[in-house]
């Protein structure tokens, strides 16, 4: 058993080794302008600044000509390392990239570069708590939902209660994380984020309620969106 407990300094690895797709563009979805600046830096500064976090992992892709090559942000250092095909295995990079342990059990962080909109406030909440088995951020459904036959009509109404949208940061303990990440690799099973290797493995993730404006910038719409909260944010008092 892994002992639970409110989690200072925390490593985060940022997986940001992807080519944003679906959000199009010229440049890589995390290095397209927002408010002015890249995208992969307002995520970066919302970790670092928090008091909680040690250090951070970028984790690029290999052909990336676009990292500005920051060693510190925030005054935490900032270290990179090479990702791969898929996120799970970008993010395995990253925890290979970590410093050396103080103990088997330290829990690491891990949030996506295209979520720039995290609050000190979710951070907060997600360390805050007591989650041996590990954790996630996450937002309750608000909408009906409906499942889709294959001629676009609806087949079914599906039932909302207990479902949730999996976001990032996820924390967990740095070692079974890696080593859920290498099974589901070796079964063959494409993870979409950490809690689901966890949930493999055996873990029963706690899910934390986070705000809904922790978007992933997933499409060009997404863009106007992230500016905006981005902009009401710098506009709050300072935590
Ligand atoms: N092989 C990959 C794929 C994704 N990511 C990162 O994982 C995060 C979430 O992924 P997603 O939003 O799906 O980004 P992309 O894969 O870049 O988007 P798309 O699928 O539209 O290309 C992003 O910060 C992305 O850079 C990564 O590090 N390595
Ligand atoms: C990890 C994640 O952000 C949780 O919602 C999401 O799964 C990543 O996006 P992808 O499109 O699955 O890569």
């Amino acid at each position: 058993m892994i002992a639970g407990t409110a989690r200072s300094g925390v490593w985060a690895v940022v997986p940001a080794a992807g080519r944003g797709a679906r959000a199009g563009g010229e440049l890589p979805k995390q290095y397209q302008p927002l408010l002015g600046r890249p995208m992969i830096e307002h995520t970066l500064r919302a970790l670092a600044a928090h008091p909680r976090i040690a250090g951070l992992v970028v984790v690029l892709a290999a052909n990336d000509v676009h990292w500005p090559g920051w060693r510190e942000l925030e005054g935490k250092p900032v270290r990179t390392a090479i990702g791969g095909a898929e996120r799970a295995d970008s993010v395995l990079a990253g925890l290979d990239a970590l410093p050396g342990k103080i103990a088997g059990t330290d829990f690491v962080l891990v949030h996506d570069a295209a979520r720039p909109c995290l609050s000190h406030r979710d951070l907060d909440a997600l360390l805050d708590g007591e989650a041996p088995q590990g954790a996630l951020l996450a937002v309750p459904l608000a909408d009906t939902l409906k499942r889709a036959d294959a001629d676009g009509r609806v087949g079914a109404t599906v039932p909302r209660a207990g479902l949730w949208r999996a976001s990032t940061p996820q924390c967990f303990p740095r070692d079974a994380l890696a080593q859920a990440l290498r099974a589901a690799k070796a079964a063959g099973v494409t993870v979409t984020d950490e809690a689901m290797a966890m949930e493999r493995a055996g873990f029963r993730p706690a899910l934390i309620e986070g705000a809904a404006d922790n978007i992933k910038v997933t499409t060009p719409r997404d863009f106007a969106l992230a500016e905006f909260l981005l902009a009401r944010r710098a506009l709050e008092p300072k935590p």
